[in-house]
């Protein structure tokens, strides 16, 4: 080889550790190399004893060698004259740069994470021809990785298609591809350097259709499951009803509508007033649907009906370990669900003085602080509570807190007792009716002249709760087609002493399990704590049984 001459770009004064040089006759022949560029051959698996074609694949295939070594490789081509006769040389010029040389290059960095973070990591260039081949690939389809470079990636993985999405630029995703008698998931994604495709990159994502086929059935039971508590959560928590399911035409009923719908445009505390059954519960949804909040959670809590010492963590929620029995991970308050949207606080005047005092702070603060927790998480909760008991009568007892007294009410409604609109009881009738017909199959011919009289003469202590007691009893003892008469109305409504009729021992008992607990809860006002104290019995048991009466 003619080399008076030194190559151009020695020029610019870099160190070279070593330069291969190959001589190339037609830009095809070699026909000659220096030392460096003879180990390279060979460790490429070429013989640089002989004359052979220098066939394009060499070039990427030993620069890809050299900086797999964690080297700088620099290919340089140019017209010398060798042996007398015009050839192109080309020199492919390693250097080791300080960095390098310490061993901590940011290429040998990002190379020993994909190495050590994925598990099949291939690299094509545009041509398809191996740049890059993770040891763990290599080892899982049993090749060796140092020869597989430069080669083309087809002599190198089994039906790959990485050549086609490095030419073709489109990405395929989660692929089957048979390797041996198992098949493999791989991702083959194209390679841009700017607008220009360089190649693609592989990734082995399953070494077998099992281990998919597992993680496929997983999602497939987690997406359920997701599926069934979001739907469970929404039914849960959702606000069923909105103003136009509220009967009523009287002036007592529509103005307290008109307030309530006025309350609604707010964020402001409300506090539902009025007895039993009288449709407190519903005005409550009604307002949170005609709300900003509409979109958000409405989330109810009967404060009578949770056990004292679970109340706090109903509310507020709890932290991992914060007592025996509590679950792992935590729960969430009611108070975090209802984030965003509303919260319903039923039978407020029940609940517990130091419970009064935690929601006092909730209600001031804006925050929460879980059973167990260290922090106070703020939230953004609409509260609107509700009961049926005189809470001034209560402070003046000393059993409810005259400050958070003061917190509810900034808006107070009066829902009225039903015998104080009479003139919806009309209306009421012939929605519950519908409504019982849908139900129960039946259809109702008419409605007897006496039997609206009586209803709007009778003095409803429960309220709407108890005509519509009234009307699915009716319904329930009328033939498929009838009409309703007085006769299918209670005894209390038509004013009559009980007749002399020998009911079953359970259906006595049963009477006089209904009589006691209204006799209690007038004796108490409504008040359900005292009424349970009364008859001897436990709150919880005696929601059950008011429940159970449908109370
Ligand atoms: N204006 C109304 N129109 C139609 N149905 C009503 C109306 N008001 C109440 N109801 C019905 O009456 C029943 C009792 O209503 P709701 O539970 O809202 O009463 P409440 O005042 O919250 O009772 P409690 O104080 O016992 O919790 C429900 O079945 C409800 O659907």
């Amino acid at each position: 080889m003619d080399t008076q001459q030194q190559p151009s770009f020695l020029e610019s004064g870099t160190e070279y550790e070593a330069t291969a040089v190959f001589a190339v006759r037609d830009d095809r022949d070699l026909i000659a190399s220096n030392e460096t560029g003879d180990q390279l051959l060979e460790r490429s698996g070429y013989s640089s004893q002989k004359e052979y074609s220098f066939e394009k694949e060499w070039i990427p295939r030993l620069c890809a060698l050299i900086e797999q070594a964690g080297d700088n490789v620099y290919v340089h081509k140019e017209n010398w004259r060798v042996n007398g006769e015009e050839s192109l040389l080309y020199f492919l010029s390693v250097t080791k740069q300080e960095a390098a040389l310490k061993g901590d290059s940011q290429e040998r960095k990002l190379l020993d994470m994909i190495e050590h973070t994925y598990d099949g990591l291939v690299m094509v260039d545009q041509n398809g021809y191996v740049q890059m081949f993770s040891q763990a690939y290599a080892d899982f389809i049993q090749v060796n990785q140092a020869e597989s470079i430069g080669k083309h990636v087809t002599e190198v993985i089994p039906n790959t298609r990485m050549h086609i999405v490095a030419k073709s630029g489109v990405e395929e995703t989660a692929q089957l591809q048979k390797v041996g008698n198992n098949y493999i998931i791989v991702t083959r994604t194209p390679m841009y350097k700017g607008s220009e495709l360089v190649g693609a990159v592989g990734k082995l994502l399953f070494k077998n259709i099992g281990q998919f086929s597992a993680l496929f059935r997983r999602l497939n039971m987690l997406e359920k499951e997701v599926r069934k508590y979001k739907g469970e959560f929404r039914d849960r928590n959702k606000a069923s009803y909105s103003f136009q399911n509220l009967i009523g035409n009287s002036r007592a009923f529509t103005h307290v509508i008109k307030q309530a719908k006025k309350a609604a445009e707010g964020n402001a505390t409300i506090l539902l007033l009025g007895e039993s059954g009288t449709g407190k519960e519903l005005f409550a949804h009604s307002i949170h649907q005609a709300s900003s909040r509409a979109m958000g959670v409405f989330v109810k809590v009967n404060c009578a009906a949770i056990p004292n010492d679970l109340l706090e963590a109903e509310l507020f929620g709890y932290e991992e370990g914060s007592f025996t029995g509590a679950k792992k991970g935590g729960k969430l308050g009611k108070f975090e669900v209802a984030d965003g949207g509303t919260i319903f606080l039923d039978e407020i005047g029940e609940l517990p003085l130091h419970m009064q005092v935690k929601l006092l702070r909730v209600l001031q603060e804006r925050e929460v602080e879980r059973v167990g927790g260290l922090t106070t998480k703020p939230v953004d909760v609409r509260v609107i509570a509700a009961t049926n008991q005189s809470l001034h009568s209560l402070v003046e007892k000393g059993e409810f807190r005259l400050d958070l007294y003061y917190r509810l009410k900034v808006i107070e409604l009066h829902i009225p007792a039903l015998r104080e609109r009479t003139s919806d009881i009309e209306p009421l009738l012939y929605f519950l009716i519908k409504k019982y017909e849908a139900i129960l199959g039946i259809e109702v011919t008419g409605i007897d002249p006496q039997t609206v009289q009586l209803l709007r003469a009778y003095h409803f202590p429960g309220n709407i709760r108890e005509l519509e007691n009234i009307v699915e009893r009716a319904l329930n003892l009328m033939n498929s087609v009838d009409s309703f008469t007085p006769l299918l109305l209670p005894l209390e409504v038509i004013g009559k002493e009980e007749e002399d009729d020998v009911l079953t021992l359970a259906a006595q008992l049963e009477e006089a399990e209904i009589k006691a607990i209204a006799q209690c809860l007038k004796r108490t006002k409504g008040n359900k704590s005292e009424a349970a104290k009364l008859l001897g019995i436990s709150r919880t048991t005696f929601y059950e049984k008011m429940a159970k009466h449908r109370f």
